[in-house]
């Protein structure tokens, strides 16, 4: 099978890395990745997404994949959502668990939305992966994101803690890039 190149826009080099992981666990391909600074709008996580993506593509002038990251508070209607990546520079990982104080539940999922453009003017094609779990105080190393206040359901270890096998087979972004895995097998390389 001939290996396929794809671009993958982000300025994040964890994404970036456990997206290579990942993928290169399943088919043939090859990840290049460019930071690009895309302005992300207010919206559903889809919305957020195709938005991404169109002008991740406009800009790139050739097919790429997106991925947005969402942190989803059950107490709070999926909020702060998209939104995360501003919770987590402004209060951390005291201040995710403190938004909680008071809420009945601490459950929240992590959305991870890959966006795949075949290029310029292209309607993107989403992929959708969810893992369900728990804000907790932190535990592990504070390396990406709020991986550590975020534990899984049904393990007793927080994403930090995990080694990046087991994250990598449970996570929200290896359920996503599953499916986007199986698209790409559809498309001529
Ligand atoms: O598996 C993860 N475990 C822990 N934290 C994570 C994960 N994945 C994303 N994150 C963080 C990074 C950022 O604070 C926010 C998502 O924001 P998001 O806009 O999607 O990412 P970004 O701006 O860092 O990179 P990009 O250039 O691809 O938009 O959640
Ligand atoms: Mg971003």
């Amino acid at each position: 099978m001939a290996t396929r190149r794809l671009t993958f826009v982000t300025g994040n080099a964890n994404k970036l890395m456990e997206t290579k992981y990942i993928l290169s666990q399943g088919i043939p391909i090859e990840i290049d990745s460019q930071d690009l600074d895309i302005p992300e709008l207010q919206g559903t996580t889809q919305e957020v997404a195709i938005a991404k993506s169109r002008r991740a593509a406009e800009l790139l002038g050739r097919a790429c994949i997106t991925e947005d990251t969402a942190l989803c508070y059950e107490a709070f209607g999926g909020l702060p959502g998209p939104y995360i990546k501003h919770f987590m520079k402004n209060i951390g990982h005291e201040g995710l668990n403190n938004l909680l104080v008071g809420f009945p539940t601490k459950d929240a999922y992590a959305l991870c939305t890959f966006a795949y453009s075949a290029g310029p003017g292209a309607e993107p094609i989403l992929f959708e992966g969810r893992t369900d779990g728990t804000i907790v105080p932190a535990r592990g190393p504070p390396t990406f994101g709020w991986d550590a206040v975020f534990q899984p359901k049904g393990f007793d270890k927080t994403y930090a803690e995990m080694t990046k096998e087991d994250k990598n087979v449970i996570s929200h972004r290896y359920r996503a890039l599953d499916k986007l895995k199986a698209y790409l097998s559809t498309l001529p390389t």
